[in-house]
């Protein structure tokens, strides 16, 4: 898994309206993982999947694809390459097989039916295989724009957004697309503020504010690093001080005394742990509780922990005029 196929070094955009879209932004993409590549709005995710596309033109810095200098050898990295853009932007009028076979094709693979057909089957196209893209339902088109990127056969695939809007169902097949495009070995590279997602499905983990890279990590180990425990203990008879026995834990009274709250394990994932340790020195010192509630904190809570670190406007609009 250590073997990258992608390398982006010193990558910075100034979009012609003087919008720095990217900031010297650096990562490297391992070979067959999912990475999850999450920002706010405007945070410059789309226009780094553009740069490595081919779509937006870098102001400077360096994009190599399976050892290939992007700025040199563009077409044979961009033959395997697949994107699923945000919006359907072409071919409107085109009749759907034809559109996914001419994508295909405009990279050099040669025809093949079947191959076709599979990727219509899979994605519950096929009935509409003679359809017009423009009478399809916005869902719909979206599974052509997944359908299009399959067609190639790519090794990596970036998806931006993928299920922003989207159903249930369609969510659904795209992330099943998504677990046999990974056992083929493709390498998945996705943009999303859908958190849990990336929670669920990604390998690794990079956090995007204002163009700048601010963290890449796998996802265990960053919910492990910056995550923290909390714990509420409901107490059987109401305390009016802190008992020296616990005092030594990151534990305050709470409900007027008939609870405890405990908030820790702050960079050493060892939260749990300390709740369980917090719970047998209680014991020992002969008190009493009658349930208690634990949690972690999620991928969301981090994620917007050090995007406002690393950040301090708010939101970008996504759409300024160049
Ligand atoms: N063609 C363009 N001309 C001028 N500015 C642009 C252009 N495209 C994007 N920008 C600006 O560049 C910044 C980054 O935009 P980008 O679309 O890359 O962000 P994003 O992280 O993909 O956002 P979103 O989550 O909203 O899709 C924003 O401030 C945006 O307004």
């Amino acid at each position: 898994m250590s073997e990258p196929i992608l390398e982006i070094s010193g990558l910075s955009k100034t979009y012609a309206g003087g919008v720095k879209a990217l900031d010297n932004a650096d990562l490297s993409i391992r070979k067959g993982e999912i990475f999850a590549l999450l920002g706010p709005n405007g945070a410059g995710k789309t226009t780094l999947i553009g740069a490595v596309c081919g779509l937006v033109r870098p102001s400077s810095g360096k994009i190599e694809a399976f050892g290939l200098d992007m700025a040199r050898d563009w077409r044979a990295a961009r033959a395997r390459i697949g994107l699923v853009p945000q919006e359907l932007s072409t071919d409107m009028f085109e009749k759907v097989e034809r559109a996914v076979a001419y994508s295909r094709g405009l990279f050099g693979h040669a025809p093949d039916k079947g191959r076709i057909e599979e990727i219509l089957r899979a994605l519950s196209l096929w009935d509409k295989r003679d359809a017009r893209i423009m009478e399809l339902s916005g869902g719909m088109k979206r599974r052509v724009l997944i359908a299009k990127a399959l067609a190639h056969e790519p090794d990596l695939l970036f998806l931006d957004e993928p299920t922003a809007g989207v159903d249930v169902e369609l969510r659904k097949d795209m992330w099943k697309q998504i677990g046999i495009m990974r056992e083929r070995g493709v390498t998945i590279i996705l943009t999303t503020h859908y958190i849990e997602e990336a929670e669920e499905m990604a390998d690794r983990v990079g956090v995007i504010s204002k163009g700048r890279i601010l963290m890449v990590d796998d996802k265990a180990a960053m919910m492990k690093r910056l995550g923290r425990t909390e714990a509420h203990i409901a107490l059987a008879a109401p305390l009016t001080e802190l008992p020296d026995a616990i005092a030594s834990y990151p534990v305050e009274i709470e409900d007027g005394g008939m609870g405890l709250c405990y908030r820790g394990g702050d960079g050493t994932g060892r939260g749990k742990e300390e709740v369980a340790e917090l719970t047998k020195a209680l014991t020992r010192a002969g008190i009493d509780y009658t349930g208690i509630d634990v949690r972690e904190s999620s991928l969301e809570e981090i994620f917007v922990g050090l995007v406002q670190d690393g950040d301090t406007g708010g939101s970008t609009d996504n759409q300024e005029a160049a």
